[in-house]
């Protein structure tokens, strides 16, 4: 038996502003650092020892992974980053209000760009190269579809995450919304119209429980 725990990072300031995020690398709020310890506080009670956490390049995750760990008192254990479980990229859109693009393209076009499977936003013309994406070895994306974050994070979850759970290792997972989401359509087998309905809430745990084939066993979610 193992566990896998899945973390949405706390409130960003993007989450506060309502502003389109993606790739783009922004802070908590102040509120957004208390939701994540406080989300630790709550795993805490279920004493799951972890043997190693994973989460993005981006700040906003790994900020609130370390908030967490100190929460539950296991800051030493292994702390992996890959660029692969960062949030899905929003294109041209990053950086856009979005209640102006809602207003500018209608209701239905924005509910597609944000929660469907398929669609893929609003290129970038230009991508900027950051360090920790070219020591990745990787160009960072114009604009991600859902499946697209999901092609280039399922093989971390193959590799990274699958062999250590089957090998009954407890693993903390802190990334983004769309990220866990493609994550969990992947996990709970969910079809690609259906995911459209999944939300993951910022700060608030998801605990899977697995059998050795990666069965679920159980889910809870710490609200
Ligand atoms: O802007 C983003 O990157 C995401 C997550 O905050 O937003 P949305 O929930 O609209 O996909």
């Amino acid at each position: 038996m193992s566990r896998l725990v899945l973390v949405r990072h706390g409130e960003s300031t993007a989450n506060y502003t309502k502003t389109f995020t993606g790739w783009s690398d922004v802070a908590l709020t102040e509120r957004g650092r208390a939701a994540a310890f406080t989300a630790g506080q709550k795993l805490g009670r279920l004493q799951i020892q972890f043997k190693a956490a994973h989460t993005s390049y981006l700040k906003r995750a790994i900020e609130s992974e370390n908030l967490i760990l100190e929460a539950i008192h296991q800051l030493e254990i292994p702390q992996y980053k890959t660029w692969r479980l960062n949030e899905r990229h929003y294109g041209a859109l990053r950086g856009q209000k979005k209640a102006t693009v809602r207003q500018a393209v209608g209701d239905w076009q924005f509910q597609q760009w944000r929660r469907s499977y398929a669609a893929v936003p609003p290129q970038l013309d230009q991508v900027p190269r950051l360090r920790r994406y070219q020591m990745a070895g990787i160009r960072e994306p114009r604009a991600e579809s859902l499946k697209m974050a999901s092609d280039r994070l399922l093989p971390y979850w193959q590799d990274q995450l699958a062999p250590r759970l089957r090998a009954g290792q407890d693993q903390l997972v802190v990334a983004h919304g769309s990220s866990l989401r493609a994550l969990v359509k992947w996990i709970e087998e969910i079809s690609d119209c259906g995911i459209d309905g999944v939300e993951v809430l910022n700060a608030v745990p998801i605990v899977y429980t697995f059998d050795p084939q990666l069965q679920i066993l159980d889910k809870q979610v710490l609200s």
